[in-house]
C-alpha cells in the first residue's frame, strides 16, 4: 500500500471529484459517513459527543459527522473555532445544514471550552492535511484544554496540529488522540515512534479515492500489508529437493549467548531453508547439536568467540552473522575476512553491526548490493549515526543505503526497510510482546533462510519482516503479549507461513 504526502492526497481528492463527476461536498459526505460508521461501531450513543471543528475541510468533515451522529440519536454538541470569513466553502455549506436543534457554539477564547470529563467523547476536526504552519493562539489553547481532559479523543484524518509528512515545529500544539481515523491511505506520521502519544490507535478507512490516481502516483513510501506480501511466497515444486532451497551458514553465538544461535537456527529451519550449517565457538558445539538436530554444526577453534571462517565460505548461498557474537578483536578480524572473501549475500545483525559500525575500514569493505543490515535503533545509531528526529533518521537511513548499496531493516514497531534505490517500506505486523530478548535473532534466521531460497534481497526483507511480525501476532493471541518469548514467535512461524500460503 502506498503512503502519499498531504499534497498528493489533495490531488487524489481533486482527481476523484473530477473523475466521478461529483462535488467536493459529496466526497466530504462520503468521508464523514465512513468515519461515522466506524464511530458507531466503536462507541454507544450513551455518552455525549463534542465535535471541535476548525475552519477548513477537516472542520467540514466534523460538521457532517455531527449531523450524521445526531441523526443516529447520539447527543451531540458542535464547537467551531477560527474566523468564519476564512471558512472553506464546504465548511460553510455544512454549517448551514446543521439542524436547528443541534447545539452549536463558537469559541473565541479558551475559557469557552466546556469542562471535559471521561463521560464525554471528543471528536477532533480542527485541522487535517491542510495544516500549513505550527498551531498557536486560540487553536493551541483549545488543543491544550482537550489534551488535559480525561475525555476520549478521536481525531478525524490526523491529530490536529501534527504535520502529516514532515517534522512538526517544536512550538506547535498537537492533539493527543486516543484514536485516529484516517481516509484511504496511512500517513507517514502514523508510523514514527516519536508520534506515539499523538496518534493513539489508528485505522484507515476507504472512501473510494481514485485507484487509478493512486496507482499512477509516484512515491518511495509504502506500508506493507497482507495484500502486498502474500503473493510473493514461492510455492515448493513437486520435484524440488533440499538443494533447491539453499544452504545457509549462520555465524552466531558466543560464551553465555549460545541461545542466540539456537534461536536464529530454529527460525531459519522453520522458514524453509534446504540446509543449515552453523559455526559456533567450541563451547557451544554440544548445545547446538542437541538443541537443533536438523542443523550441521562446526566448532570454531576458539572456545568462547568466533575467530575464524569455515572453509569453502562460498559454498553457502546466504550467510547470517551477528547474533550473540560479542565484539572481541578476533571476531572483528573474522568479520573483515568475511567481507573480503564471501561472494554471496550477507545478513548482518547485532554485534556484527556494532563491529562494522565502529570501523571505517570494515565499512569500506562492504560489498555492494549483497548486504542486509538488521539493526535495532541503538545498533542503527552505531552504524549510521545519531539523528535529531525520526524523519532525519529515515533520511539518514536512505543515504546510508544508497552510499553502501545495502538494505537496512530498522527494527521496532512498524519496522522500516530501506533499499539502495531509495524505497522505504513500513511493516504492518508485530506487537509489543515481541519487545523481548531474542526476537531479533529469530528475524535474522528467517531473512537468511529466505535469501538462501533465492528471494531477492528486497523480497526477503519484506516477507521476512512481515512473517516474523505475523508469527508474533499469532503467538500473542495464544499466550498474550506479556508472557510471549522469542521461542513462541518461532513456534508460530508454521501457522504464519500457512496463513500466507493458504490464501494466496
Ligand atoms: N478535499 C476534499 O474534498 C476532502 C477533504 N477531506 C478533509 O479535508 C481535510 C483537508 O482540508 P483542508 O485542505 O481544507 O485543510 P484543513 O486541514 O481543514 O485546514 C485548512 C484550514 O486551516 C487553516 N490553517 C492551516 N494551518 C493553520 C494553523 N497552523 N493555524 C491556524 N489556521 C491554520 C487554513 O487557513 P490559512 O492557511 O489560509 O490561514 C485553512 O483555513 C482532510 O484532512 C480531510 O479531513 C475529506 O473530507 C475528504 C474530501
Ligand atoms: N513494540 C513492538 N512492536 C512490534 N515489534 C516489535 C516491538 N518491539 C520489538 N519488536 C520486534 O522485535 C524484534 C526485536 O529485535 P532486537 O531488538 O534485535 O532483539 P534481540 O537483540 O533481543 O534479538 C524486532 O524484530 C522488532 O521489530
Ligand atoms: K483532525
Amino acid at each position: 500500500m502506498k503512503i502519499l504526502t498531504a499534497a498528493q492526497t489533495r490531488e487524489a481528492d481533486a482527481y476523484t471529484i473530477k473523475a466521478e463527476g461529483i462535488s467536493s461536498a459529496d466526497l466530504m459526505e462520503r468521508a464523514a459517513k465512513a468515519f461515522t460508521t466506524w464511530f458507531e461501531n466503536k462507541f454507544q450513543p450513551t455518552k455525549e459527543v463534542l465535535v471541535f471543528c476548525g475552519p477548513g475541510n477537516n472542520g467540514g468533515d466534523g460538521l457532517v459527522v455531527a449531523r450524521l451522529l445526531h441523526q443516529r440519536n447520539y447527543p451531540v454538541r458542535v464547537f467551531t473555532v477560527g474566523a468564519s470569513e476564512k471558512a472553506s466553502s464546504d465548511f460553510k455549506t455544512n454549517l448551514k445544514l446543521l439542524p436547528d436543534e443541534l447545539k452549536h457554539f463558537h469559541i473565541e477564547e479558551a475559557n469557552q471550552v466546556p469542562d471535559l470529563n471521561e463521560d464525554l467523547n471528543v471528536i477532533d476536526a480542527l485541522f487535517g492535511t491542510g495544516l500549513n504552519r505550527p498551531v498557536t493562539g486560540i487553536f493551541a489553547d483549545v488543543i491544550e484544554k482537550l489534551n488535559s481532559s480525561a475525555a476520549c479523543i478521536t481525531s478525524i484524518d490526523i491529530p490536529s496540529g501534527l504535520f502529516s509528512d514532515s517534522q512538526t515545529p517544536y512550538e506547535g500544539a498537537i492533539i493527543k488522540a486516543d484514536y485516529t481515523i484516517s481516509f484511504e491511505l496511512p500517513k507517514l506520521a502514523f508510523l514514527l515512534p516519536q508520534h506515539e502519544e499523538y496518534i493513539g490507535e489508528w485505522h484507515v478507512i476507504p472512501i473510494g479515492l481514485s485507484e487509478q490516481f493512486i496507482s499512477e502516483t509516484e512515491t518511495n513510501l509504502y506500508y506493507t500489508t497482507y495484500r502486498d506480501i502474500h503473493y510473493k511466497l514461492k510455492p515448493r515444486k513437486k520435484f524440488s529437493h533440499k538443494g533447491t532451497f539453499g544452504h545457509t551458514l549462520l555465524l552466531c553465538g558466543g560464551f553465555g549467548k549460545m541461545g542466540a544461535a539456537v534461536l536464529a537456527a530454529r527460525a531459519c529451519l522453520r522458514s524453509g531453508v534446504g540446509l543449515l550449517t552453523l559455526q559456533v565457538p567450541s563451547a557451544g558445539y554440544t548445545v547446538l547439536q542437541t538443541a537443533v538436530p536438523e542443523a550441521m554444526t562446526l566448532a570454531d577453534k576458539s572456545r568462547k568467540h568466533l575467530s575464524e571462517l569455515p572453509q569453502d565460505i562460498n559454498k553457502y548461498n546466504a550467510i547470517g552473522v551477528g547474533p550473540g557474537l560479542g565484539t572481541e578483536r578476533i571476531t572483528k578480524t573474522a568479520i573483515g575476512q568475511l567481507l573480503a572473501t564471501s561472494s554471496h549475500p550477507l545478513i548482518i545483525d547485532a554485534d556484527a553491526i556494532n563491529l562494522i559500525g565502529s570501523s571505517d575500514k570494515l565499512k569500506a569493505q562492504l560489498p555492494k548490493n549483497r548486504v542486509i543490515f538488521t539493526p535495532h535503533p541503538k545498533e542503527f545509531e552505531r552504524l549510521v549515526g545519531k539523528s535529531n528526529n525520526d524523519y532525519d533518521r529515515l533520511r539518514d537511513m536512505l543515504e546510508f543505503c544508497a552510499e553502501y548499496g545495502c538494505y537496512v531493516v530498522l527494527k521496532g514497531s512498524n519496522t522500516a526497510i530501506g533499499t539502495p534505490e531509495g524505497k522505504l517500506y513500513f511493516n504492518s505486523t508485530g506487537n509489543a510482546g515481541m519487545a523481548t530478548g531474542g526476537t531479533g535473532d529469530v528475524l535474522t534466521g528467517i531473512i537468511t533462510a529466505l535469501v538462501a531460497q533465492h528471494y531477492t534481497l528486497e523480497d526477503a526483507c519484506l516477507l521476512g519482516v512481515y512473517v516474523h511480525g505475523l508469527a508474533g501476532d499469532l503467538a500473542s493471541s495464544k499466550v498474550g503479549d506479556i508472557a510471549m518469548t522469542a521461542s513462541d514467535v518461532i513456534d508460530h512461524l508454521p501457522q504464519a507461513f500457512l496463513h500466507l500460503q493458504q490464501s494466496s
